[in-house]
C-alpha cells in the first residue's frame, strides 16, 4: 500500500479525552502511513495520554501548547474532566486564547492539511493563511449530527422551546421512520446549561466548523448508519469521510497498577458475568442519579464492577454520596474504583458481561466493538440522541426516566440492567451486542483495504475525481493538486487499523 512521506497535518483536538484519545487514533493511523502529524494540546493532557509507540515517534510529534491565563478558570485546569459542566464554557473561552500561538505554529510548520475539533472554529481561516486545507473531525455519530441540523440551522438555532426539540426534524425524511429526538427533560437541563455571557455557544462553534471546512470526517461506517450518512451530506452540502470506528489498541493501554488489582478481581468472576458501569470523562451524576443507580444496582442481585470519579471543583467526595452502607452491602458481588479506570482493558475481560454507559460516543464503541450488551444512560450533550439510535439498532436497552422532569428510579435500573445481561426476553439483544464485535471489525478491515464495493470508494471517488478537483480548479480549497487525493485515500484507508 502507498506511503505518503510528503504530506505534512497539524491535529488540534478539544481538551476532553473523549476527543483526545479518538483524534490520537486517527493520528497514529496516518503517522503509520509516513504522514507527518503535529499533535496540538496542553502538557498536563500530554502526560494524560498513553505513550506515543516508538516506530511512530518519527512522523508523530506532540506538540505542547500551554493555555494562556483566564480569569476564573484555575490554572491548572487544562482538561473538561478538570472543571465542573457549568466551567467547560470558561474553559472553552480559555481554549480561544490559543488562536494566536496556533497561528504562529501553522506559519512556521505549513501543513497540506489541518484536522479540527467543533471549539477551534476558527481554524478555517488561520489554515487558508498558510495555503493548507482542513477537515474537521466529528466525534458524534451521523444520527446524532443529523438531528444537530445543518449549519444554518446550528449557527440561527431557531428551535428555541424545549418542545422544538422534543420532535424528530423536518429535515429529518419521514421514510427515515426515526424516533431519534431529545427526551423533553434533556432538552430543559440542555437549554439551562447554555450561559449567555459564556463566549461562543457550542452550537455556533459546530456550525461554523463544519461550514468553514473542506470536508467533515467522521469517526463511523456505512456499515453502521448508511442512510445517515447520505442524509447527513446533502444537509452539509460538503463530503462526509466515515473513517471507520478507530479502535483503541488495547495493548497501549498499560492501566498500570491500577489494573493489576481490578484484573485480579474480575480473574475470580464468571466469564460475561460482569456488568461494568462507567460514566465518561465528563458526565458527573446528579446526587439522585447516583443514589438511584447504586440502588438499582445493588437490587439487580449480579455483579458489577462501578467506576467514579470526584466532581472537579466539588466539596463532596463522591464516596459520600453513596447510600449508607452501600460497599458493605454489595461487597460479595460489587467492586467501586474511585478514578480514572483503564476502560478499554476492562471491556475487554472475558468476565464483563455488559456495559452500563452514559453513552458517550467513544464508549459506545468501545463496548460494542467488543461485543458486550449495552445498557443505555445518557445524561448530557448528545447521549440521549446516542441512546435512542443504539436501543433503536436493538443493541441495548435504555433506562427508562419519568417525564417531565427526567426522575430516575432504582426499580427502573434494576429493570434495564437484568433484561440486558440475563433475561430471556434480552437474549436478541446480548446476540445483536455480540455480532457487532464482528461487524466493526469487518468495518475496520473494509476500511483498512480500501473497501471496492460499498459506499466507501464511492464517498472517496466522489471529493476526488468530482467535487475536490472542480473546487480545486477554482481555487476554493487551495490545497496541492494530488494532495487531497492522496490524503483522503491515506484518511480512509488508515483509520480503524482493526483491533
Ligand atoms: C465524544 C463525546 O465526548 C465526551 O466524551 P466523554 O469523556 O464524556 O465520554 P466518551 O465519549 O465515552 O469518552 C471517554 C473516553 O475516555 C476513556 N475513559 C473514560 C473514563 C475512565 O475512567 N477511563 C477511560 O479510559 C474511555 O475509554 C473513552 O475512550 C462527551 O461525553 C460526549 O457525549 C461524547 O459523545
Amino acid at each position: 500500500m502507498e506511503t505518503h512521506t510528503s504530506l505534512k497535518a497539524v491535529v488540534l483536538p478539544w481538551l476532553a479525552m473523549g476527543h483526545l484519545i479518538p483524534f490520537l487514533e486517527l493520528s497514529k493511523c496516518l503517522a503509520k502511513k509516513g504522514i507527518k502529524v503535529y499533535f496540538i494540546t496542553t502538557p498536563k493532557n500530554i502526560a494524560r495520554l498513553p505513550k506515543i509507540p516508538l516506530d511512530l515517534s518519527s512522523n508523530l510529534s506532540l506538540i505542547s501548547s500551554p493555555l494562556p491565563h483566564l480569569e476564573g478558570v484555575p490554572n491548572e485546569a487544562e482538561s473538561s474532566m478538570d472543571v465542573p459542566p457549568t466551567m467547560q464554557p470558561k474553559l472553552k473561552m480559555r481554549f480561544d486564547l490559543l488562536r494566536d500561538c496556533t497561528a504562529g505554529l501553522l506559519e512556521d510548520l505549513r501543513p497540506d492539511w489541518v484536522i479540527y475539533d467543533f471549539t477551534s472554529h476558527w481554524i478555517p481561516s488561520l489554515s487558508a493563511k498558510v495555503g493548507a486545507s482542513c477537515a474537521y473531525l466529528a466525534l458524534f455519530n451521523a444520527a446524532s449530527l443529523t438531528y444537530l441540523g445543518p449549519p444554518c440551522e446550528l449557527i440561527g438555532n431557531y428551535r428555541s422551546t424545549p418542545e422544538d426539540f422534543a420532535v424528530v426534524p423536518r429535515w429529518v425524511p419521514m421514510e427515515m421512520e426515526s424516533k431519534i429526538t431529545y427526551h423533553l427533560h434533556e432538552v430543559v437541563k440542555l437549554l439551562h446549561s447554555v450561559d449567555e455571557d459564556m463566549g461562543t455557544p457550542d452550537t455556533v462553534r459546530f456550525g461554523s466548523s463544519i461550514e468553514g471546512c473542506d470536508f467533515v470526517c467522521i469517526r463511523s461506517a456505512y456499515e453502521f448508519e448508511s442512510k445517515w450518512l447520505e442524509l447527513l451530506s446533502k444537509l452539509y452540502g460538503k463530503s462526509i469521510i466515515p473513517i471507520g470506528f478507530l479502535f483503541p489498541n488495547f495493548d497501549e493501554f498499560d492501566g498500570g497498577e491500577k489494573w493489576v488489582l481490578l484484573e485480579s478481581w474480575l480473574d475470580k468472576q464468571e466469564k460475561d458475568s460482569v456488568l461494568y458501569v462507567a460514566l465518561g470523562s465528563e458526565s458527573p451524576p446528579s446526587q439522585e442519579e447516583l443514589t438511584e443507580l447504586a440502588h438499582g444496582l445493588e437490587h439487580s442481585n449480579l455483579p458489577f464492577l462501578l467506576v467514579l470519579r470526584d466532581l472537579p471543583g466539588s466539596t463532596r467526595f463522591v464516596l459520600d454520596m453513596l447510600p449508607n452502607g452501600f460497599l458493605d452491602r454489595v461487597s460479595d458481588r460489587g467492586l467501586v474504583h474511585f478514578g480514572w479506570a483503564p476502560q478499554v482493558k476492562i471491556l475487554s475481560h472475558p468476565s464483563i458481561g455488559g456495559f452500563l454507559t452514559h453513552c458517550g460516543w467513544n464508549s459506545v464503541i468501545e463496548g460494542l466493538g467488543l461485543g458486550r450488551v449495552l445498557v443505555l444512560f445518557p445524561i448530557m450533550n448528545e447521549q440521549g440522541l446516542v441512546a435512542r439510535m443504539v436501543a433503536g439498532k436493538r443493541l441495548g436497552v435504555e433506562v427508562a426516566r419519568d417525564e417531565p422532569d427526567g426522575s430516575l428510579r432504582w426499580e427502573s435500573v434494576t429493570k434495564a440492567i437484568r433484561l440486558a445481561m440475563v433475561e430471556k426476553e434480552g437474549e436478541e439483544l446480548r446476540a445483536n451486542a455480540r455480532k457487532m464485535k464482528v461487524d466493526f471489525a469487518t468495518s475496520s478491515q473494509n476500511h483498512c483495504i480500501g473497501a471496492k464495493e460499498g459506499k466507501m470508494t464511492a464517498s472517496l471517488d466522489k471529493v476526488d475525481d468530482t467535487e475536490r478537483n472542480q473546487q480545486n480548479k477554482q481555487g476554493q480549497l487551495g490545497c496541492p493538486t494530488g494532495g487531497a487525493c492522496l490524503w483522503l485515500s491515506a484518511l480512509v484507508s488508515l483509520a480503524s487499523t482493526g483491533y
